[in-house]
């Protein structure tokens, strides 16, 4: 599905990624960590297509078409779907209007219809159950006031609205309660199919504990520098990362 090969990116003519190789097959989740400032944030945003990233060598193929130069919107409606860091606050837009949006931008660029009304309702409705979001909270302004454990949810629930084929999702256990943490992966693990693919980025093994990964990767300054199973977030949780430095040099 997502075949990242020999990439070098980053910002203002800075490569921050040094060459990584990593290809994410359907039905596959797979765990990146790493240090701070190690460039996991920088490759979650390289391939969701932000802007101000300039790729400088190598490619980024999903589904077997080169995305490289596609703009964010773009990647998207091709499935691909990025919980935001930061997420932004829109006064005056409900939590429910921006999905509908979203859906429906999706749909058309691919010459689909708008979601009748009834169908969109029904599934809002569904996937609130599923991540036992309060109905009140899906009136309220995107993002306003909202407190961290409620951002997270809010991208949990976007994120179940729009069934993408690739999530990526960027510290998501920051900020959440481990009730919270729960439901979010019990989402992501609900969204999990043999068809899609989820890309977790997270400091802590604890999330590894829900949202359980088939591979886990380091990423050290820019590098994917070890690969393994769940197990070795077992023994970066126990050990931390210098035993790993010390294997490189
Ligand atoms: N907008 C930016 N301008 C300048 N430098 C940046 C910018 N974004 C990232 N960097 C630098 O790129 C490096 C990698 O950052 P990145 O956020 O990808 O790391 P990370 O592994 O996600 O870190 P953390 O675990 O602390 O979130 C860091 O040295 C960071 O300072």
């Amino acid at each position: 599905m997502l075949k990242i090969k020999d990439l070098y990116a980053g910002l203002e003519g800075k490569d921050i990624l040094q060459g990584i190789n990593l290809e994410v097959k359907a039905g596959e989740v797979h765990a990146i960590m790493g240090p701070n400032g190690s460039g996991k944030s920088t490759l979650a945003s390289v391939v969701a297509g932000k802007e101000e990233y300039e790729v400088s060598r190598g490619y980024i193929t999903f589904e077997n078409q080169d995305i490289s130069e596609l703009d964010p919107e773009e990647r998207a409606h091709k499935g691909i779907f990025l919980s935001f860091q930061y997420p932004v606050e829109i006064p005056g837009v409900s939590v429910t209007n921006f999905i509908k949006t979203a859906i429906n931008e999706t749909r058309k660029a691919k010459g689909k219809e708008d979601m009748p009304a009834s169908e969109m309702l029904k599934m809002i409705k569904e996937k609130a159950d599923m991540l036992e979001i309060d109905r009140k909270f899906l009136s309220r302004s995107l993002n306003e006031g909202f407190s961290g454990g409620e951002k997270k949810r809010n991208e949990i629930f976007q994120m179940a609205m729009l069934e993408p084929k690739l999530a990526i999702l960027d510290e998501t256990d920051s900020g959440l309660d481990i009730d919270a943490l729960k439901v979010v992966a019990n989402g992501v693990n609900k969204l999990k199919s043999k068809d899609n693919a989820v890309l977790v980025i997270t400091h802590y093994q604890r999330l590894l504990d829900y949202i359980v990964p088939d591979f886990v990767h380091v990423l050290m300054n820019g590098k994917i520098v070890k690969s393994g199973t769940k197990e070795l977030a077992y023994e970066l949780e126990e050990k931390g990362y210098d035993w790993i430095k010390e294997e490189l040099v």
